[in-house]
């Protein structure tokens, strides 16, 4: 592996986040004679304690942090007048260097979908399970059919199992009878039921399973492996029709002062655009590759007119409601606070693969769907949804709801004690945004970005109904000691609903349910509109589609207009998975490095 540069690559990646890595190391694996260029904007990640170690996801969250992008969405009055900010990877690895290591697999059924609705041939769970098996090494369970045992990223449950995600899944299993508890809730065809959650940690070691240690910087010895960091891909470069690849600059998040000199690096077989789902469109739209209305606001000049290019946004709408912890839960917030004691113990376990540094807080939760008087419930915003997208699809979750063994959020605005947080987020909003540049040269200026978020009623049914749902099931464990107020809805004084902060412990499991009246659920809904957040799980942005529906990439990845281009990273999912995002993003990345190794004619891959 190099830092230093050569004129021509064959391959060049602008981005080197989890797809790109994963895609480019596998490459290089296969032939190390191919001169592989991977320009990212962010810094290495090699052997640094906060991408390495699980539980230092909050420290990338930090808001003087340089490891992610904080996405600025549009103000919008559906989020209570707020800007929704939706960080991203910007590291070398990307999301899989900074995320929360929850392992998520999406529904067989979701893949199905790109394949039979959106006709790409080829991207069928029958065709892509094969390729999820083979990026994980499964610890948690040896010969289970849907899990692979020889990939380079581990799965394990993390080096402890908290008293917080125990008492969840005790409260469940009384509780919800009608739902159940199952041992494997990842296995690809599962919903509907409680497990315990693994996580993308290396069960022996403790370490995160990002992908620059498991697919590049293990590649030290290939010195045609080249890795450029602090730089940004400004636009792809083409010879006619023909991309031959690309120019960038110094990133100026890393330093303000940076030389602004344009550089330009060629590849002569393929330019391969994984810069995520706010990068890949927009280097594209800087590139003359866009809709015309985009580009013309802008004074780029038409390569293609691909209207899709940065439509289709999407992620997850999560609400993190947070309750008081007893003093015996075990939970994460000492560590996230750099709290002395908590570091010393917790560091001393991590030597042995241990404890709650090798763990990231997330130890069970459910794909959930509605039973017949939950959907009564969820009433008639939500009906047409369920009929037309969920009902026939039983591996479809519509919310995620679990809990955190942590406060969700910054802790040096919480007052110091121990929390817990039940979140819920929606699987399949309805509602879709996008993301566009604002200037035409400035690769830094602000994108141009709508979350889009809770524009449609039946994204707001679903949040309501996970807050309510979300609170039974906090209200009934052993660690409960009421809400913690500033993150729960302002009932008024009357309602019987009244949030508390002085509880002496949970309430009976065969309590009623707290009955809500009409005032009552509209103080919920505000309470959504104004919490809801990002669950960092942007994507759909280069849409893997039909050109005429929107499509920016065809089923091979190629760039719909132009030659030697394509996009692989998160951004080609065509609709989202009711999953969190990793795993799809890593399988986008084997199927990427098949289709580009049977294209470059690598034999045996
Ligand atoms: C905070 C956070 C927590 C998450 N938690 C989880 C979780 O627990 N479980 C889960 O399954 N998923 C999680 N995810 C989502 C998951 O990590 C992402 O879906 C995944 O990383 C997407 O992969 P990607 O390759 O498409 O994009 P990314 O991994 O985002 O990579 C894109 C890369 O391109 C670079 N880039 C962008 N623009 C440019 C440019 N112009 N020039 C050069 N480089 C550029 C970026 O710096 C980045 O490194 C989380 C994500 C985040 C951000």
């Amino acid at each position: 592996m190099s830092d230093s540069l050569d004129t021509i690559y064959d391959i060049i990646f602008a981005g080197g986040g989890a797809s790109g890595c994963l895609v480019a190391g596998r490459l290089a694996k296969a032939d190390p004679s191919l001169k592989i260029l991977i320009v990212e904007q962010g810094e290495h990640t090699k052997d640094k304690p906060a991408h390495i170690q699980p539980a230092r996801y909050f420290s990338h969250l930090a808001p003087t942090s340089k490891t992610v992008t904080f996405n600025v969405g549009k103000p919008s009055e559906h989020v209570g007048n707020r800007s929704i900010v939706i960080p991203s990877g910007r590291c070398l690895g990307g999301g899989s260097s900074v995320n929360f290591a929850m392992y998520t697999r999406a529904a067989t059924t979701d893949y199905d979908d790109w394949e039979s609705e959106f006709g790409n041939e080829g991207w069928s769970s029958k065709h892509l399970i094969p390729l999820l098996k083979k990026t994980e090494t499964y610890q948690v369970k040896e010969g289970e059919a849907t899990h692979g045992y020889t990939g380079p990223l581990k799965v394990s449950w993390g080096g402890t199992f908290t008293n917080v995600g125990e008492q969840f899944l005790d409260v469940a299993a009384k509780y919800d009878q009608e739902r159940g508890t199952i041992d494997d809730i990842n296995g690809l065809h599962e919903c509907n039921e409680y497990g315990r959650w693994q996580k993308w940690i290396n069960g022996e070691t403790g370490t995160r399973s990002d992908v620059p240690h498991h697919f590049i910087y293990n590649q030290g010895e290939n010195k045609n492996l080249h890795i450029l960091t602090g730089q940004k891909v400004k636009r792809v470069i083409f010879e006619g029709i023909r991309a031959v690849g690309v120019e960038y600059v110094r990133d100026k998040t890393l330093d303000s002062q940076a030389d602004q000199t344009v550089r330009t690096a060629r590849a002569s077989k393929l330019v391969v655009v994984s810069a995520g789902a706010f990068g890949s469109p927009t280097i594209l739209e800087r590139s003359g590759i866009g809709g015309a209305r985009v580009l013309g606001e802008v004074g780029i000049d038409v390569k293609v007119d691909l209207p899709g290019v940065g439509q289709n946004y999407q992620d997850h709408n999560f609400v993190p409601a947070p309750y008081l912890a007893s003093e015996d839960a075990e939970t994460l917030d000492g560590i996230f606070r750099g709290d002395a004691t908590a570091e010393e113990e917790n560091l001393k376990l991590f030597a042995q693969g241990k404890g709650l540094i090798a763990h990231n807080g997330l130890d069970a939760g459910i794909k959930l769907r509605p039973t017949p008087h939950d959907l009564q419930e969820l009433g008639p915003e939500f009906e047409s949804r369920w009929r037309t997208f969920f009902a026939n699809k039983v591996d479809k979750p519509v919310i995620w709801l679990g809990p955190f063994s942590c406060y969700i959020g910054d802790p040096s605005t919480a007052p110091i004690r121990k929390y817990y947080t039940i979140g819920y987020y929606t699987q399949y909003p309805v509602s879709r945004g996008s993301v566009h540049i604002s200037s035409k040269d400035d690769p830094h200026a602000p994108h141009d970005f709508d979350p889009g978020f809770l524009t449609d009623p039946a994204d707001v049914a679903t949040l309501q109904w996970g807050y309510k749902k979300s609170r039974e099931l906090a209200r009934r464990m052993g660690v409960y000691r009421g809400e913690y107020l500033p993150g729960h809805p302002k009932f008024a004084a009357r309602s019987p609903a009244l949030c508390s902060d002085d509880a002496v412990g949970p309430v009976p499991i065969d309590t009623p349910d707290i009955q809500y009246t009409e005032e009552d659920e509209e103080v919920i809904e505000t309470y959504n509109r104004n919490f809801v957040q990002t669950a960092w799980h942007s994507l759909g942005t280069c849409a893997m589609k039909p050109r005429g529906a929107g499509g920016v990439v065809d089923s091979r990845l190629n760039v719909y207009g132009v030659e030697g281009l394509k996009v692989a990273d998160i951004s080609i999912a065509p609709q989202n998975v009711g999953a969190n995002t990793y795993s799809t993003a890593l399988v986008i990345g084997e199927k990427a490095a098949v289709i580009i190794a049977e294209e470059l004619g690598i034999a045996d891959f």
